[in-house]
């Protein structure tokens, strides 16, 4: 099997390399597209990686019919369709530490531009004009800055301002004063920071809920005087507003990195002296393109070959060594839920997780989403995967309860799904055995040992002499070779299953005549 990978935008090639190097994945790269094209091209493609030129509309996913992957190389991902993305059962993945320090840095070079006017200096002397007097500028030190947003590259740009020597006031929904305190920094409202600072830099993602945070009430609450700086997002601060307010000098300064729409060519806010603007180049160094180039590449791998995903974005982020964890159980979660699947006839109404021993120290949500995906997918299809499980089943009024238990059964580790309809319970358990690898060790009430690969016979029946024989026979007049065979039995001359590996599909016919045999209540064939 070789996947197709499109790369779309320029990335680094020293980052691309674990692409190049990964056994079975063919890159394109091909950065000239129109979307029309993109649109078309798609089709082939089972992974597109992007940074942010390219749009990855609802229309290109719709195309996308082989897609899986969506990385993007850097942190914004508001360049692509999430919610048409996880539609479509394909992930979205970021690169959210690799241009952290770059973003700062700029941030900061940013801020000092400012304060001291060097770009318009520049500007000036370019054109042959020694101007000292409409250059002065203000110094930093002792003067507030207001930070909103104290992500990651917030945080960064907070601690670099402090070796400026300024007093630094921060507003973020997800930092406590305490953590604030931690850092040295002043921790307020949004209102708090913009009645208070000199300087305001904002660093979140654009949502519903920052678009145009800084707007026109927010300018007028400001100090006199007070400058502005983005290297976020355009769109979090109101363009027009910010225009206005320059005008009426509330505003002595703005520096720009990103616009509301990109690329800003011919934008008033450029016309105005006091507005210093570069091209989006926040992330735009060798250090930091490589590095979102290697942490997307290697997540694109990861997925293709693994199905994990280290920074996934319509999904719950599952770091390294966590996953590390999961790993092995990733597996037998998926090979249990298609298991259940064949037993499971009627509609669905409740799934049930239980994991024991082991399992309980481990992040299960990766776990339970590969175990829905694995009940879903043999009855709504292979575009069922981890990133749309949760929403299919939902969708579909199926409720999941994750339970951490103590009952291991003896085992260091087990894992047990309990599907619900309105007609039934049925339960199946695994486990991984220390160098032997996934077992499933019960199916309902019945302890057996069973390798969950291959074609598997379930065969319910009366505990009676002869009616494993007959279907020894059976499958022997047929050539039909038993690889493996366990039985079990509720109580003597009850109820009694019967687990056989067999080396091929059982043909239609073959299975009606195993159902047919006497004391035979039931047989599911079982591909996993
Ligand atoms: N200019 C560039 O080239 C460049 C480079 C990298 C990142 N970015 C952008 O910088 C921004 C920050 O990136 P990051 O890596 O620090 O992200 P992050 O997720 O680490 O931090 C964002 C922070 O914003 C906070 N936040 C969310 N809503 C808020 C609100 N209403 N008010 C205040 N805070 C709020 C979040 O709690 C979070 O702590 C993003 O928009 C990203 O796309 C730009
Ligand atoms: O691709 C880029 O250079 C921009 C990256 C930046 O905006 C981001 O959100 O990571």
């Amino acid at each position: 099997m070789v996947y197709k990978v499109l790369i779309s935008d320029p990335l680094s090639e020293d980052g691309i390399q674990p692409l190049r190097e990964a056994e079975g994945i063919d890159v394109t790269i091909d950065t000239g597209l129109t979307p029309d094209q993109l649109a078309t091209k798609i089709a082939e493609f089972d992974a597109l990686l992007v940074r942010s030129q390219t749009k990855v509309t609802r229309d290109i996913i719709t195309n996308a019919k082989n897609l899986k992957i969506i990385g993007r190389a850097g942190v914004g991902v508001d360049n692509i369709d999430l919610d048409a993305a996880t539609e479509h059962g394909i992930i979205v993945v970021n690169a959210p530490d690799g241009n952290t320090n770059s973003a700062a840095e700029h941030t900061i070079a940013m801020l000092m531009s400012l304060a001291r006017k060097i770009p318009q200096a520049f500007y000036a002397l370019k054109h042959q004009k020694w101007d000292r007097k409409s250059h002065v500028g203000v110094e930093l030190k002792n003067k507030t800055l207001g930070v909103i947003g104290l992500g990651r590259i917030g945080a960064e740009v907070a601690t670099r301002a402090k070796g400026q020597r300024m007093n630094v006031i921060a507003y973020d929904p997800f930092i406590t004063a305490e953590k604030a305190d931690k850092m040295g920094i002043d921790y307020g409202t949004v209102e708090d920071v913009v009645r208070q600072a000199d300087f305001i830099t904002v660093h979140t993602p654009l949502l519903k809920e920052t678009k145009h945070l800084i707007n026109k009430e927010a300018f007028d609450k400001m100090k006199n005087g007070v400058q502005i700086i983005n290297c976020a997002r355009g769109g979090i601060i109101d363009e027009d507003a910010l225009y206005e307010a320059i005008l009426n000098k509330k505003v002595a300064g703005a520096a720009l990195d990103v616009f509301e729409e990109e690329p800003a060519v011919n934008h008033k806010l450029l016309e105005l002296p006091e507005v210093i603007a570069t091209p989006h180049l926040g992330a735009s160094t060798v250090e930091a393109q490589e590095n979102v180039a290697i942490d997307v590449s290697e997540d694109v791998v990861r997925f293709l070959t693994v199905g994990l995903a280290r920074n996934p974005v319509n999904l719950p982020s599952v770091p390294r060594e966590v996953m590390k964890m999961i790993e092995p159980y990733f597996h037998l979660s998926e090979k249990l839920g298609t298991f259940l699947s064949y037993l499971t006839k009627d509609v669905i109404e409740e799934i049930n997780i239980y994991y024991s021993g082991d399992l309980r120290e481990v992040q299960i949500a990766p776990l339970t989403r590969n175990t829905i995906k694995g009940l879903l997918k043999r009855h709504l299809g292979e575009h069922v995967n981890d990133v749309n499980a949760s929403y299919l089943a939902e969708k579909k009024g199926i409720t999941v309860n994750e339970h951490k238990s103590s009952s291991t059964k003896g085992f260091t580790n087990l894992l047990t799904v309990e599907v619900k309809t309105s007609k039934s319970t049925r339960k199946v358990a695994g486990t991984l055995l220390n160098g032997l690898g996934a077992r499933i060790v019960q199916v309902d009430s019945y302890s057996v040992d069973v390798v969950p690969e291959g074609h598997l016979v379930f065969i319910h029946h009366k505990d009676q002499p002869g009616a494993i024989g007959r279907v020894g026979s059976l499958l022997a007049e047929r050539d039909i070779n038993i690889a493996t065979m366990q039985v079990g039995r509720s109580d003597v001359g009850g109820d009694a299953i019967m687990m056989l590996t067999i080396d091929r599909l059982l043909e239609q016919d073959e299975l009606d005549q195993l159902t047919k045999l006497t004391d035979i209540y039931g047989v599911t064939s079982i591909e996993l």
